[in-house]
């Protein structure tokens, strides 16, 4: 696969400060030297970067998620080894190499003409997804824009041969309009493609969200929203509890998304001053770790100006594949 870059443990040395007497994650996670490994290997999760923020733009947001993957891995890379975390169960694949792709999106102004390079990362992304998932793995993507969520969605139906139910932790519903591909209309194509069968949206806010979206899920059985301000008034534990009622509405299986722009002062390509705390994420990620979840995305985080934006995906990322409490 030409756009895909694997890593070699010498890659992932550069991201860690070693110490004596300890182990960090990126001295023994695994990596491959051959996709067609994965198969053979009994770990459970795969994570892996999609360096872009293309379709963020033909969306008319704040660029800068580009350069996530590779402060992710500064973060991840270095958190310990203990009876806590296990790297064994987990390859750190690479990113898809998308250098082509944003060198020709630089010339380009024009959002539909943006959405043409979106469509060729999808291919790239869903033919890696497909790849995990028919090796029976978790895929674990770290964006990019949510456009990614298209192909993610897409390569997870396919290697599973059926439909799938997605939760979105989100302000955004990403409904909108199938005219050209942007990080604005993920879930409206993968409904339209038949890639996704029941869609909840968790946290959406009141303000950004136009009329026809509203009305198209008010009339689709098959969407549940659950307001962000229905929750204002309601404690961490009632948060999780909504979490859980909300997952019960997708048959505790499905893919999970976190769009960032749903925590509160994080910075992410619609950033908002009101939102869900990192605890909050971090706790519904410990229900979502128990249940059937085919995928894990996280997207549209800009690190390069706080290092703690880093350090929350990989606590999201370390609390997700955690199988000892
Ligand atoms: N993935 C983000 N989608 C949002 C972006 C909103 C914004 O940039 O303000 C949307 O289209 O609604």
């Amino acid at each position: 696969m030409t756009n895909l870059c694997l890593y070699s443990p010498t890659d992932l040395a550069k991201y860690v400060t070693p110490r004596a007497g300890e182990t960090k994650l990126g001295e023994e996670i695994i990596t491959l030297t051959d996709l067609n490994d994965l198969e053979n290997h009994p770990a459970e999760y795969v994570i892996f970067g999609i360096p872009e923020d293309i379709g963020v733009r033909a969306n008319y947001g704040k660029e800068g998620a580009r350069s996530t993957w590779n402060d992710f891995l500064s973060s991840f890379l270095n958190i310990q080894k203990n009876k806590f975390n296990n790297p064994e169960n987990c390859i750190l694949l690479g990113h898809i190499n998308t250098d082509a792709f944003i060198t020709d999106a630089a010339k380009i102004q024009e959002p539909e003409k943006l959405g043409s390079i979106v469509d060729a990362i999808d291919d790239v992304v869903t033919e890696v997804v497909t790849k995990i998932v028919r090796a029976n793995k978790i895929p674990i993507a770290i964006g990019g824009g949510h456009n990614n969520a298209y192909g993610i969605i897409k390569g997870t139906s396919l290697g599973l041969e059926r439909s799938i139910n997605v939760l979105n932790i989100d302000a955004h519903t990403d409904l909108r309009a199938i005219n050209y591909r942007h990080s604005g209309n993920g879930f409206s194509f993968a409904k339209d493609r038949k890639y996704l069968a029941k869609y909840a949206v968790f946290g959406l806010h009141k303000n950004y969200t136009p009329t026809y979206i509203f009305d198209a899920m008010d009339t689709d059985n098959h969407i549940e929203y659950v307001l962000f301000e229905d929750m204002l008034h309601l404690s961490h534990l009632e948060k999780l509890v909504k979490y859980k009622k909300t997952s019960d509405f997708l048959d505790d299986y499905y893919g999970l998304e976190i769009d960032c722009d749903a925590i509160e002062n994080f910075n992410s390509s619609a950033i908002t001053p009101t939102g869900f705390s990192v605890t909050n994420i971090r706790g519904f990620l410990n229900i979502a770790r128990k249940q059937d979840v085919v995928y894990l995305h996280i997207c549209e985080a800009i690190t390069s100006q706080n290092p703690t934006i880093a350090k929350s995906l990989s606590y999201f990322v370390s609390d997700f594949i955690r199988r000892n409490p």
